[in-house]
């Protein structure tokens, strides 16, 4: 398929794709089985095409704000998760307040507050609805929410005070690799949840995590997963094994490498958003994702933050390289740029 294309006929793919081709699972499992970095060059140059047709040199700043690392679940993959002893917090809500105060006019052009399955919030869940006010009060920025699986009624409330993105990421459509990653949680449960909110008008973000025992076969399954819920935003993670968890010592050597898959979603999803994490290889990963396809630039800490990140590739280095002053560096470097307010907005369909 792509190994044998001449930059000419890598150009006309890209057209196909812009105008509408879509790739079928044979396709899928020929771009899922690239080997060689040549081969891989080539695809990245079909995902840049595809992404500046739409999005041109412009991207999209993400600031993550992890305000309660506390959770009721035991997910394998998961720093976080409840069974392990670590040290955790809670952002109280003046200090969440004062972020905000700092990170006016910093160039964010969404917020994304994210918490574990906190039992503080999931007892009480207008706690989490009355977060979402003061963050919208103080900055009147679009607003993400990644609560975890939070009921209906707390999810309307939320979007009543200004959550515009509901992110909730499968991590797998294959049932039998779910079981082993979202131990004893419901995958219905966590698709019923990102369905009805983007039924009430949430614009929604899927993902997948790659490196955790997925396949080929079980990433086509994720991919046509996702492909069939119209999301806004889609994402895929590498797994990064935690301390203290089931799945420390994990180990593959998997050829479904994170670039790969953000090319193909480039090619699934032309006009979505598709980040660039820098929780797992920080500004100088981020290049990288971006020349693979990717638009939006996601886990951007408040300066001089010593908030988690979820992966946090840098947990316990004295220098994070997460603010968004180096990532406008980094961009300007690249002849990229943040894109306006206004072209956000667009996308959010407001
Ligand atoms: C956004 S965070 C927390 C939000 C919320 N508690 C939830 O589970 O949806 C959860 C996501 O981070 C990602 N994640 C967690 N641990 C990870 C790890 N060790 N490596 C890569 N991605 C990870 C997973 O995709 C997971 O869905
Ligand atoms: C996984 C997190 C996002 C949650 N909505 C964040 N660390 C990121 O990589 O974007
Ligand atoms: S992924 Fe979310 S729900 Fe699972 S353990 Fe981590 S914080 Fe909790």
């Amino acid at each position: 398929m792509i190994q044998k294309m001449a930059t000419e006929e890598l150009d006309r793919f890209g057209e196909k794709i812009i105008e509408g081709f879509q790739l079928s699972d044979d396709d899928l499992r020929a771009l899922l089985s690239l080997e060689s970095e040549e081969e891989l060059e080539k695809l990245y140059y079909v995902a840049r095409k595809v992404r500046n047709y739409y999005f041109g040199n412009r991207v999209f700043l993400n600031c993550f704000i992890y305000f309660s690392t506390y959770c009721k679940n035991q997910c394998s993959f998961c720093y976080y998760n409840c069974k392990n002893e670590i040290n955790r917090y809670r952002l109280t809500r003046e200090e969440i307040k004062d972020m905000c105060k700092a990170l006016k006019g910093a160039g964010f052009h969404m917020i994304d507050l994210t918490m574990g399955e906190d039992p503080y919030y999931y007892d009480e869940p207008d706690r989490f609805v009355e977060l979402v006010q003061i963050v919208k009060d103080e900055l009147g920025l679009p607003i993400m929410i990644s609560p975890g699986v939070m009921d209906n009624t707390t999810l309307l409330k939320a979007r009543e005070k200004g959550a515009n993105f509901f992110a909730l990421y499968q991590e797998t459509y294959d049932h039998e690799l779910f079981k082993k990653l979202r131990v004893g949680q419901s995958f219905e449960g966590r698709f019923n949840a990102r369905r009805f909110a983007k039924e009430q008008g949430y614009c929604v973000e899927d993902g997948i995590l790659t490196g955790v025992g997925n396949d080929v076969e079980s990433t086509i399954k994720s991919l046509r997963g996702m492909k069939a819920n119209g999301p806004d935003m889609v994402r895929v993670m590498t797994f990064l094994p935690q301390e203290g968890t089931p799945l420390e010592d994990f180990k593959e050597n998997s050829n479904l490498s994170e670039l790969k898959i953000i090319a193909i979603l480039r090619l699934m999803f032309p006009k979505c958003l598709v980040p660039a994490s820098l929780d797992l290889e920080g500004i100088d990963g981020m290049v990288y994702r971006l020349n693979a396809g990717a638009n939006i630039v996601t886990s951007i800490l408040p300066p001089d933050s010593r908030l988690e990140g979820v992966a946090n590739y840098d947990r316990g280095l004295e220098e994070r390289d997460r603010d968004i002053k180096s990532v406008i560096k980094r961009l300007e470097s690249m002849g990229m740029e943040p894109a306006p307010q206004a072209d956000f907005e667009k996308v959010l369909g407001l």
